[in-house]
């Protein structure tokens, strides 16, 4: 699938449409992402910021408007193609890190490679490079439970970019900790996706999150409605 990799912008989306019954969360919603670019995705609560990027992740499939990853259209893909797509090409990192409580920190590292289809010892290994990278020697064996939030959110980070997806897709990855804490995670999450060339999509309410991002837009209402200026030297 890579050989459909372009040059043009990594995702888009245009004219996104979708309500949840009667209420309606996108409006119209226009966004381009480039290629490597981290970029922030604030707005009010309810604005609809979550649903954008599930529509983004092909997670949510809009009730009207286009999606596209790499220049192709994935909103009209079936479940299993979507699910494939998320599996192979994207990253997740969510608030509260999901980690798998019955699996170790490296097990938990290590699955997006298992269902990849790596062979375990090589999986695991991989999973381990990450440790070191993230400051977590030693936490390997820890289940979640033994972990507290900002070393269980720095795993989360490692599975999330463990699999060098093109994008990683999060929603307030920071929003349960403490800002010290949420910063040293922000930091470590700019630069590992910056050395593997990773696009970042960052759901936020936090400008000083938002600060780590190249650009920001602001989601109103269900459109993307403001454009700030890049930053100088991104
Ligand atoms: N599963 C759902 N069922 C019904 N309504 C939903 C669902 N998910 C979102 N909504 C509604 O859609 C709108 C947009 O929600 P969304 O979660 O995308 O906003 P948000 O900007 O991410 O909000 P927040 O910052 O509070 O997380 C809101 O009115 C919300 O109540």
């Amino acid at each position: 699938m890579t050989d459909t990799k372009g040059t043009g912008p990594v995702l888009e989306a245009e004219g996104v449409h979708l309500s949840f019954g009667s209420t309606p969360a996108l409006r119209g919603a226009d966004l381009t992402v480039e290629r490597g670019e981290i970029l922030a995705v604030m707005g009010p609560s309810g604005s609809g910021k979550s649903t954008l990027l599930h529509c983004l992740a092909g997670i949510l499939v809009p009730d009207a408007g286009e999606i596209r990853f790499d220049g192709r259209r994935i909103d009209g893909l079936g479940e299993s193609e979507r699910s494939a797509l998320r599996r192979d090409r994207f990253g997740f990192v969510f608030q509260f890190g999901q980690l798998v409580p019955e699996l170790t920190a490296e097990e938990n590292v290590a699955l997006p490679l298992l269902l990849g289809g790596m062979r375990r010892a090589a999986a695991v290994q991989r999973a381990r490079s990450w440790f070191g990278r993230l400051g977590l020697d030693g936490l390997e064996q820890r289940r979640s439970g033994e972990l507290s939030g900002g070393q269980a959110q720095r795993v989360a980070l490692a599975r999330g970019l463990v699999a060098e997806p093109e994008i990683l897709f999060t929603d307030e990855p920071t929003g349960a900790l403490d800002s010290l804490t949420g910063e040293q995670v922000m930091a470590l999450l700019v630069s590992a996706a910056r050395e593997q060339g990773t696009t970042v999509l960052l759901v936020t309410h936090d400008a000083r999150v938002a600060a780590y991002a190249d650009r920001e837009v602001v989601v109103r209402d269900g459109r993307v409605n403001s454009y700030s200026s890049p930053r100088v030297g991104s």
